[in-house]
């Protein structure tokens, strides 16, 4: 019997490879910003949004569902994606209206599969918790050492 066999939710392999990989996540964020732009509520936020916004959370997502290091390697890694949402002063409601976009986004650009959607949405509330507690923050705060980019699995956090 292989480790992945005694897991609960018997999965093997990574959520980067089960959502589609990177192709999937550039159309799950284009899907999301699409929405967010057009939203009362979040666009205002946005304010200073550019096109490039959308391939870097894919290159983040990538990282963060186990798939290769590149925001790390090329986009400064955990401290600039903190640092991208000080300020920012997002409230609950706003965090909420994004959960409720990217489960939108989530239904129609990834796999029909309950599991894999249940575990990429509790890695958007997880992280939209953090943004929101960060972006109480004024720019420029100094953040210390966040440590590595996180890494969600079939599991949660490791
Ligand atoms: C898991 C949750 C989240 C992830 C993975 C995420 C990801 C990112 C990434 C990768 C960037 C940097 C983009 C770049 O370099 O161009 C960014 C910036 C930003 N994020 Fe988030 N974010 C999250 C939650 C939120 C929430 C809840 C809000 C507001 C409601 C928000 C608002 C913004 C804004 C306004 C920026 C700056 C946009 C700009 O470049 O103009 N984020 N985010």
């Amino acid at each position: 019997m292989t480790e992945e066999t005694h897991r609960p939710d018997g999965r093997a392999g990574t959520l980067y490879e089960a959502v589609g990989g990177t192709d999937a996540l550039r159309r799950l964020s284009n899907t999301f910003y699409d929405a967010v732009l057009a939203d009362p509520l979040l666009a205002p936020v946005f304010a200073d949004f550019t096109p490039t916004h959308i391939e870097h959370v894919a290159v983040w997502l990538a990282e963060i569902f186990d798939g290769p290091a590149r925001f790390t390697e090329e986009l400064g890694g955990h401290q600039a994606l903190l640092r991208a949402h000080l300020g920012l002063g997002i409230t609950e409601d706003q965090r909420l209206r994004w959960m409720e976009l990217m489960a939108d986004a989530v239904a129609k650009e990834l796999p029909d599969d309950e599991l894999l959607r249940r575990r990429v949405v509790e890695y958007f509330d997880w992280g939209t918790k953090i943004a929101r507690a960060v972006s109480a923050d004024p720019p420029g705060t100094d953040l210390g050492d966040p440590g590595p980019t996180p890494r969600w699995g079939w599991d949660g956090v490791r």
